[in-house]
């Protein structure tokens, strides 16, 4: 039976689902039926990057849903991301142009820039010299002067930011027309960004949620790491409500009213996911999960943080 998700309100007054489903390190050849399962089984959020190289992929599945009368393209919302080697002004258009040719859209509900670090253009989407990424030093300001015109250009229906601390949202802010919606962020337990959170409240920017089980299977993890699903305090309030811990894990970020992307490509685990909206977490639990907070970012990206705008040496 396809869940009913939430709605949250951006400040332009679009509403946006609640719940999505992610899709970074879903294989091209995964990708297509797991976007398809999603949406049987009540996603209308789907996450999407250019960098994920796989939006093709996930473009197939939303034409055979729309085809097949499951959902109109207006019931959709899809999010992409402006990535860090497309930040110059004169790169923007064309990159969410074929963003919208990979995914065989008109329009994308949401796009994001991905960083708010840029890296050297015309070398590929990760430039290197000597095992080092190289930068560029282009300003994410002129980024989103760059950004909101694609609104303009009815290409995007909505446009934010992604890994931005509160500084750099501030110099954003400052020079605005259009506000951007959201900061999509890592956030679970580990890295509950309660000061960031409150920030973008007060500026009525929502947060998206990444990573929100941990992010098992990001590449650069290593063994001995630690396993946000395995916290045996997660796995004990699982065990009283009679839920999993990524049910828990992703119950504590919608009820804080975050918007929330878990991945998978595993059918059972993509319906498992979507099954948050029966229960809720007594006040005291909640109280309980944010006391586990450790400055536990998974995705850190440390090896570029000597880049002017490298987002996470400030505390948020
Ligand atoms: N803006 C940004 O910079 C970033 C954005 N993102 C976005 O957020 C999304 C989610 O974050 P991501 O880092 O992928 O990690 P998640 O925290 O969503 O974890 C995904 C992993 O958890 C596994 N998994 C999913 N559901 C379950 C379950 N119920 N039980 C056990 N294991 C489960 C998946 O396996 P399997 O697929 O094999 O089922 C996969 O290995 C991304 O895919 C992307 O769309 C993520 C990072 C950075
Ligand atoms: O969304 C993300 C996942 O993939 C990227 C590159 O590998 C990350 O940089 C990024 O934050």
């Amino acid at each position: 039976m396809a869940q009913k998700v939430p709605f949250v309100q951006f400040n332009n007054d679009l509403k946006f689902p609640i719940f999505g489903l992610g899709t970074w390190k879903s294989p091209p050849g995964e990708v297509t039926q797991a976007v398809k399962n999603a949406i049987d089984a009540g996603y209308r959020h789907i996450d999407c990057a250019h960098v994920y190289g796989n939006e093709t992929e996930v473009g197939a599945a939303l034409k055979e849903k729309i085809q097949e009368g499951v959902v109109k393209r207006e019931d959709l919302y899809i999010t992409s991301k402006l990535w860090n080697t497309f930040h110059r002004p004169d790169l923007i258009e064309p990159a969410i142009k074929t963003t919208l040719c990979n995914l065989g859209l008109e329009y994308l509900d949401l796009y994001l820039i991905h960083w708010p670090q840029a890296y050297k253009e015309d070398e590929g989407l990760f430039p290197e010299k000597d095992g080092k990424t190289v930068y560029s030093d282009v300003d994410y300001v002129d980024t989103w002067k760059g950004m909101e015109k694609l609104v303009k250009k009815c290409l995007t229906k909505s446009i934010g930011v992604s890994n931005f601390n509160h500084e750099q949202i501030d110099r954003v802010l400052a020079i605005a027309e259009i506000k951007p919606v959201t900061n999509q962020v890592e956030c679970h337990p580990y890295l509950n960004q309660k000061k960031l959170i409150e920030y973008c409240k007060s500026k009525d920017i929502v947060i998206t949620a990444y990573s929100p089980l941990g992010s098992p299977d990001r590449p650069w993890a290593k063994p001995g790491d630690p396993q946000l699903m395995d916290d045996p305090k997660l796995k004990e309030i699982a065990q009283k409500y009679g839920k999993t811990t990524a049910h828990i894990l992703l119950r504590y970020n919608v009820q804080r009213g975050l918007i929330t992307i878990p991945k998978s490509v595993t059918k059972s685990r993509i319906e498992q996911n979507i099954d948050i909206f029966d229960f809720e977490l007594k006040n005291e639990d909640m109280e309980c999960i944010d006391t586990f907070d450790c400055n536990g970012r998974f995705c850190h990206l440390n090896w570029i943080k000597d880049h002017k705008y490298y987002p996470f040496n400030i505390e948020y």
